[in-house]
């Protein structure tokens, strides 16, 4: 079986103001092609998990592995590697840059990996944008764009690098329900057309019970489910 993302004891405190368990023993495993989400009540640690898991957090005991790789441990700057080339993320707000075209923010993460030529990157960042149905917005100025669009062009430059797994944090939380179900539909094709893995936290029931699997957490813990 392919795994592309696995935890093992992962435990997380955070020392102020008081010494506080934040996460507490998380061993979980998602598959080549799985898309789970990750819902919880209000302060249950699931952005705190996100954190650690796309490798940006790593003040943790315990181990990830990302494509069967033990990522624990390693230098700042083979995390960043690891991270652009394996993982996009989508948050809840797009955070793309207002002044730049839709183009030029889906192109930024492989200008930063730096292993095609700008000319490759902006042909792969125009397929990603004909995908996502936007290609017709590459020359607009991201400013100029509405709220359902600017997630989209945020979920092309996800996937500029294609990753092996897209993470979201609350990315259909801004979102009316017509373009939270563009989101879902996207997620959805992307899964069954190019076995992506998708690890979404999300605090919509809807969505999230449409997905192959909730990770339910409470108090720093994964609830053991009984669906998978
Ligand atoms: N930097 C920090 N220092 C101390 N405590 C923190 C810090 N960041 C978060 N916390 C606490 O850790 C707990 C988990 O926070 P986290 O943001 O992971 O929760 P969450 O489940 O994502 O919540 P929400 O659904 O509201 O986004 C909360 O009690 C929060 O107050």
């Amino acid at each position: 079986m392919s795994l592309v993302l696995a935890t093992k004891n992962i435990d997380k405190y955070f020392k102020k103001p008081v010494l506080f368990h934040v996460l507490k023993d998380i061993s979980f495993q998602i598959k080549k092609g799985e898309f789970a989400s990750i819902m919880g009540k209000s302060g249950s640690g699931k952005s705190t998990l996100l954190y650690i898991l796309s490798t940006m957090d790593t003040d943790y005991t315990g181990e990830l592995f990302l494509n069967n790789e033990l990522v624990t441990g390693k230098r700042a700057s083979e995390l960043s590697r690891i991270r652009n080339k394996n993982i996009g993320f989508v948050f809840q707000f797009h955070y793309l840059l207002s002044e730049f075209s839709v183009l030029e923010n889906v192109m930024l993460p492989a200008k930063k990996l730096a292993e095609k030529s700008t000319a490759e990157i902006e042909h792969d960042a125009m397929e990603k944008l004909k995908m996502l149905h936007i290609g017709h917005l590459a020359k607009q100025r991201a400013s100029r764009i509405s709220g359902g669009e600017k997630q989209r062009v945020a979920i092309a430059r996800a996937l500029i690098n294609n990753p092996s797994i897209l993470m979201g944090d609350e990315p259909t939380g801004n979102l009316d329900s017509y373009n939270s179900e563009n989101v879902f539909q996207i997620f959805k094709q992307l899964k069954e057309e190019q076995g992506l893995s998708l690890l979404v936290v999300t605090h919509d029931l809807d969505f999230a019970k449409r997905t192959d699997r909730i990770i339910e957490m409470e108090d720093g813990k994964i609830i053991p489910s009984m669906n998978g």
